[in-house]
C-alpha cells in the first residue's frame, strides 16, 4: 500500500467550517437508520441548511446506505478490534467519510478532515478520532485494491439476497442486487402529452408512458412542476392504476392512498376518487400534491381495518385500488436504507396485515367491479402467495390476468398466473442510470356479479 497523501495535522471542530454542516447532517441521517429508529429521508425533513449543503448531505447519506454492505465489509477488515463500543456516532462518521472517499467526487483530504472534526466534537467519539484518521487514510490510499476484493452482492443484506436467489434464481438475484447499486433515474407520470414532456425535459418516453430523466438536481426547478403538469412516480409504481383500464366517470376508492401517486393517476383519468389513508400527515401531502396538479379527490382519514367504514363508504365502489403497506423491498433502488432497516420478521407481520385488509374488500367493491391489489415488495408472501391464498378462499373474486398491452409490453413482467411482477433488473439499458424499475406486485381481480 502506498503512503497516504496527508500531512500529519490536528484539525479542530469549528462551527463554520465549509462542508461540516452537510457532513454532520449525513452522519445524523445514517446514525438514525443504523439505530433502527428513523428512515433516512426523515433526517432531512426539517433540516435548516442551505440548499447546496442539504443536497450534499442527501447525496452522502444516500450513497452511504446504497453501499453500506461494501463499506461495512471494508471497515471490518481495517478495524482489527472491530467497531469500538460506546463510541457514539463513530460508525456513522466512518461510513459517511468512506462513502465520500470511495464513491463521490469529493477530495479525500476534505472527507477525512471533516470526519475527524466530527469525531472530535462528540464526547463519545473523540477518543477514537486518531483511529478514524488512520482508517480513513488507509481507505483513501488503497481504494482500488480494497474495492476489488468485495463482491457486488455485498450491498444487499445476505438474508434478502438468499430469499431473492430462492425466489427468482441466482442470476436474477445478482442482476437485482447490481441494479440497486446504481442511483436511479427520475421517473415522472404526466397528466397529458407524455411524448411532448419527454422531449421538453430532455428525457425519454418509456413504453409504459412514464417519462424518464437522468436528473438528480432540484425537482421543483424542472419545467412543468409549478404548473402541475406531472408528478414523480417510479415507472413500476405507475402500472397498478393502469390495470383499472378506462375509469372516466367511475367511482374509485384508493385505499392506503398517501402520498397520492395513484390517486393522481385515477383522478387525472377522470374518475371520482375517494382517497383513504389512516395517516393525516401523509394525507396532508396528498392534498398538497393534488392541489398543485389541479386534481380533485374526496380525502378521508380512516383506518380501513376499523369496524365502521360507513363514514366514507356510502355504497360499494366501481373499482378499488389497495396499495397495501408492505416491506417495501422493491423500493431499495430509491430508498437504499430500506435494505438495512428491515428483517425477515417484518415480512410476516406485513403479510398478516395485508391478509386482513384483503378480507375486507368484498364489501367495498360492487359486483362486477375491479379490485387491484398491489405492493412495492419483492417478497412472494406479500404478492403471489398472498393473492393465491386469497383467491383460493374467496367466493367473491376471480383473477383477471394482466395482459402485455396493459403494461406497454414490458418483457418479463407478467407471471404465468397472470400477475404483474416487476423487478429492479427489468427495462435494461446500456446506461445503468436509465435502466431498471422498482419491484412491484399487482393482481387484478373482478368481483363476481
Ligand atoms: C405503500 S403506502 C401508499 C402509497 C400510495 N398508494 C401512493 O401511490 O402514493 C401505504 C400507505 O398505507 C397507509 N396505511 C397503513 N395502514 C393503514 C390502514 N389500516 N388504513 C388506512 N391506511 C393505512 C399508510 O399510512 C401509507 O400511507
Amino acid at each position: 500500500m502506498s503512503k497516504p497523501p496527508f500531512p500529519a495535522r490536528r484539525p479542530s471542530a469549528g462551527p463554520n467550517v465549509p462542508g461540516l454542516a452537510a457532513r454532520a447532517l449525513a452522519v445524523k441521517a445514517v446514525a438514525g437508520v443504523l439505530g433502527q429508529d428513523q428512515a433516512l429521508e426523515d433526517a432531512f425533513d426539517d433540516a435548516s441548511l442551505e440548499a447546496r449543503d442539504l443536497a450534499l448531505a442527501r447525496m452522502i447519506a444516500g450513497v452511504s446506505m446504497r453501499r453500506y454492505g461494501t463499506i461495512g465489509t471494508l471497515l471490518e477488515k481495517l478495524l482489527a478490534k472491530g467497531m469500538p463500543r460506546k463510541s457514539g456516532p463513530l460508525e456513522a462518521i466512518l461510513i459517511t467519510a468512506a462513502a465520500q472517499i470511495l464513491f463521490l467526487d469529493v477530495p479525500d483530504r476534505a472527507a477525512v478532515d471533516l470526519a475527524v472534526r466530527l469525531a472530535r466534537a462528540d464526547d463519545r467519539a473523540q477518543a477514537f478520532s486518531g483511529l478514524a484518521n488512520a482508517v480513513l487514510r488507509k481507505i483513501s490510499a488503497g481504494k482500488e485494491e480494497l474495492l476489488a476484493a468485495i463482491p457486488p452482492e455485498a450491498d444487499t443484506p445476505s438474508w434478502l439476497y438468499k430469499r431473492w436467489s430462492d425466489q427468482y434464481g441466482t442470476a436474477t438475484a445478482a442482476a437485482m442486487a447490481a441494479a440497486q447499486r446504481v442511483e436511479p433515474s427520475l421517473d415522472l407520470t404526466v397528466k397529458a402529452d407524455a411524448a411532448g414532456w419527454a422531449e421538453r425535459l430532455g428525457g425519454r418516453l418509456l413504453p409504459t408512458s412514464s417519462v424518464r430523466l437522468a436528473h438528480n438536481g432540484t425537482i421543483r426547478a424542472l419545467e412543468g412542476f409549478e404548473a402541475g403538469q406531472w408528478w414523480v412516480q417510479d415507472a413500476a409504481a405507475a402500472l397498478p392504476a393502469r390495470l383499472l383500464g378506462d375509469v372516466a366517470g367511475l367511482r374509485v376508492a384508493d385505499l392506503c392512498a398517501a402520498p397520492g401517486g395513484k390517486t393522481a393517476q385515477v383522478a387525472a383519468a377522470g374518475a371520482k376518487v375517494t382517497a383513504v389513508d389512516r395517516s393525516a400527515a401523509r394525507l396532508q401531502r396528498l392534498s398538497e400534491n393534488l392541489k398543485r396538479l389541479d386534481l380533485e379527490a374526496d380525502v378521508v382519514t380512516a383506518d380501513i381495518l376499523a369496524n365502521d367504514l360507513q363514514a366514507w363508504k356510502a355504497e360499494p365502489f366501481d373499482a378499488v385500488i389497495l396499495d397495501a403497506p408492505c416491506s417495501a423491498t422493491g423500493t431499495i433502488r430509491r430508498h437504499p436504507d430500506v435494505a438495512w432497516s428491515k428483517s425477515a420478521r417484518d415480512i410476516g407481520a406485513v403479510a398478516d396485515l395485508q391478509r386482513r385488509m384483503l378480507g375486507r374488500m368484498a364489501s367495498l367493491v360492487k359486483p362486477g367491479g375491479l379490485l387491484v391489489y398491489c405492493t412495492c415488495s419483492l417478497e412472494r408472501e406479500e404478492g403471489e402467495e398472498q393473492i393465491a391464498r386469497f383467491l383460493d378462499g374467496s367466493k367473491d373474486f376471480a383473477l383477471e390476468p394482466v395482459l402485455s398491452d396493459d403494461i406497454g409490453g414490458i418483457e418479463g413482467a407478467i407471471t404465468p398466473e397472470g400477475f404483474l411482477r416487476t423487478l429492479p433488473s427489468l427495462l435494461p439499458d446500456p446506461d445503468p442510470v436509465m435502466a431498471g424499475m422498482d419491484g412491484f406486485f399487482a393482481a387484478r381481480m373482478r368481483r363476481k356479479g
